[in-house]
């Protein structure tokens, strides 16, 4: 495995980095975190043992490195690096918007890679999509798919993909905490407790996703087998779609991959 750098560990970097940490395939010497404040670098010592740093030269001690900072920032943090980045680092970047034809005019390097994770990788969930540039040699995608692998499952795909990807992998958890929310308050009104309610949907959630990976039978079939005739299931599911359930949930996923367009 390759030594491995982290630009930025907040929310999406913390998550990968807890995923392969717990895994236990990397060591945590062999990991070095980048994070501007010393309070921040220092909690993430504490809580990973891996090395940190409060500036960027992770990126020269590297040889996969690890973009985990917002888009936004993108521009200054590669100019900053620009004499560290070059052929001997892979690079990883996991900003949506942010192209490989982009990655490559704005660093020297050669080998690059676009991640799109999603936060589930802190439980080891995650699901990842990867897209490579053509200088990325055999080794390179099998250091990068033995990374993402052990904190969740990976694919890769083309780069016209990455924004669909981005809206039904990176960003679906959040809509899918919102679902849970939302049932978790129709338990309420009925009189449960909140955090019964929050337990009761997220497991029905897990185990929903569960039979359709495991059955591998279409989601109508099992959606199906759950409404009795004449029963409660489809007097729900009737309400769902009066109230645009399913075309809520496609305009979501369609805004978000115009804006990942638009970044
Ligand atoms: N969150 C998610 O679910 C997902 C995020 N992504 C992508 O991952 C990337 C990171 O997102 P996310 O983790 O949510 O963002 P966060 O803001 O949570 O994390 C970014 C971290 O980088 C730090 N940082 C800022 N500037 C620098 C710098 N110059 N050098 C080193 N570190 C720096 C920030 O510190 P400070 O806060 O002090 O500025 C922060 O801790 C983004 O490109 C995002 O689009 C992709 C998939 C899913
Ligand atoms: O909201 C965002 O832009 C990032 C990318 C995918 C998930 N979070």
């Amino acid at each position: 495995m390759y030594k491995i750098g982290f630009i930025g560990c907040g929310n999406m970097g913390s998550a990968m980095l807890r995923g392969v940490v717990s895994k236990g395939d990397v060591a945590p010497s062999d990991i070095i975190v980048a994070e501007p404040l010393q309070e921040k670098a220092d909690a993430v010592a504490a809580e990973f043992g891996v090395n940190v740093t409060t500036d960027n030269t992770v990126a020269a001690q590297s040889e996969l490195l690890v973009l985990a900072i917002k888009p936004q920032v993108y521009a200054v943090v590669l100019e900053g690096l620009s004499e560290a980045l070059g052929p001997d680092t892979l690079l990883l970047s996991l900003a949506p918007g942010k192209t490989l034809a982009y990655l490559a005019e704005a660093t020297k390097c050669t080998r690059i890679t676009r991640l799109m994770p999603n936060t589930p990788a802190a439980v080891g969930e995650g699901m990842t999509s990867v897209v490579y540039n053509d200088a990325c040699t055999e080794a390179d995608k099998q250091a990068v798919m033995d990374f993402v692998t052990s904190f969740g499952r990976a694919q890769v795909i083309p780069e016209h993909l990455i924004d669909a990807a981005t809206a039904i992998a990176g960003c679906s958890p959040a809509y899918v905490y919102m679902f849970i929310e939302a049932m978790a308050d129709a338990a309420v009104i009925e009189g449960m407790p909140r955090a019964q309610a929050y337990q009761y949907a997220a497991q029905a959630v897990l185990g929903s996703a569960k039979m359709v990976i495991e059955s591998g039978k279409h989601p109508a079939e099992l959606k199906d087998a759950v409404c009795s005739p004449g029963g409660t299931t489809i007097a729900g599911l009737r309400a769902l779609e009066k109230a645009g359930f399913r075309s809520a949930v496609i305009e979501g996923l369609e805004a978000t991959c115009e804006k990942a367009r638009n970044l």
